[in-house]
This record gives structure tokens, sequence and C-alpha cells, in this order.
């Protein structure tokens, strides 16, 4: 049976959102049902067989609508197969190295069992919402540093770990 997994994401300005997409489209390359959807916009992780959750990164912090997803949905989440991403540096740090998570989120890979983490690099461009945003962006100092390959790569990964389990139960 073809393995669901949600790909659940909590976005201000839709670069996560964007990730999420990149992630899930990713997934079903490799033969998942996978769909990227909004925190808000899930009552039930019930239907899904695993679960990727991802929060962009504001002073330090996860969304706050990821952290409610994740203590809402706590008990399903720790009976699934759970990965977790970040997203938020503006430069290249998260392309040329591991960024571990922030506190916040890696009280959250404890909790939820997650089978891993990882920190992409952010954007941020014209239109952004909120003063320091438009400042950042005014600045210089925006842009997109996310990189396809390495969300796609990591997005295998994931899949090659889920297929491995259903053929292997
Ligand atoms: C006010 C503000 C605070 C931010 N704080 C962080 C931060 O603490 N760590 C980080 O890596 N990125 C930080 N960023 C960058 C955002 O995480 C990045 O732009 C991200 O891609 C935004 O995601 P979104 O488009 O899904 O909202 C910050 C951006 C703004 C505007």
């Amino acid at each position: 049976m073809t393995e669901r997994v949600l790909v659940a994401y909590a976005s201000k300005n839709g670069s996560t959102a964007g990730i999420a997409t990149m992630i899930a489209e990713a997934l079903r390359e490799q033969g998942l049902a996978a769909e990227a959807r909004a925190v808000g916009e899930v009552e039930s992780v019930g239907p899904y067989d695993a679960v990727v959750l991802g929060g962009a990164l504001y002073a330090g912090r996860w969304r706050r609508e990821a952290v409610r997803f994740a203590w809402h949905h706590e008990a399903d989440l720790t009976e699934r197969p759970v990965w977790l991403f970040s997203s938020g540096p503006l430069d290249a740090t998260a392309r040329e190295g591991l960024i571990p998570p922030v506190p916040g989120v890696q009280r959250l890979v404890d909790r939820l069992k997650a089978r891993g983490h990882v920190t992409f690099g952010g954007c941020l461009q014209d239109g952004a919402k909120g003063r320091i945003a438009r400042m950042i962006v005014k600045s210089g100092r925006g842009g997109d540093f996310r990189d396809p390959e390495q969300i796609r790569l990591w997005a295998r990964g994931v899949a090659r770990e889920l297929v491995k389990e259903v053929a292997t139960p």
C-alpha cells in the first residue's frame, strides 16, 4: 500500500510553504502519496502514515502555529515516523553545514522522537510582511537562500527510510 505522508508547515512570508511543496514533490517522485498543507488546514494526522513538520524561524523560534501543532498532535505524532525541518538563515550557512535545531525545536525533536531535523536556508524578498522584514530587504540583506537540490536530497533520504520500513516491517 502507498504510504501517505503529510508535509505540514507554518510560514509567514511563504518561503517555508515553498520548501514544504518541494519536499512533497520529491516524496511523490519516490512513489509516496505526499501532500503539503499549512498546519492550520490539518485537523488530524490520523490519515497519514508519516509526517514531516516544518517551521519558519523568527527570533530564534519556530512560528508559534508549528509548535502548537506539535503539542496538539503529540500523541499521534509519536506513533508515527516524524521528521522536522526549520527554515531561516538568510545566508549560505545552511547549505554549507548542518545547523542544529534551536532549543525549542530540539525539545520537539526529543519529545516527538523525530527521526531527523534539518535547517534549510530561508528567503525574504520584496513584499515581506513586517517592519523588520522590510528593513532587512531594503538594506540588501534579503534574498532567496533556499537550495532546491539540498531540499530534494533530504526528502529522498526520508523517502528511502519510509520505503525500506514498508518493505521490511
Ligand atoms: C523579524 C525576523 C526575524 C528572523 N529571525 C530569524 C532567526 O532567528 N533565525 C533564522 O535563521 N532566520 C530568521 N529570520 C529569517 C526567516 O526565518 C526567513 O526569512 C524565512 O525564510 C521566513 O520564512 P517564511 O517565508 O516561511 O515566513 C528572521 C526574519 C525576520 C523578518
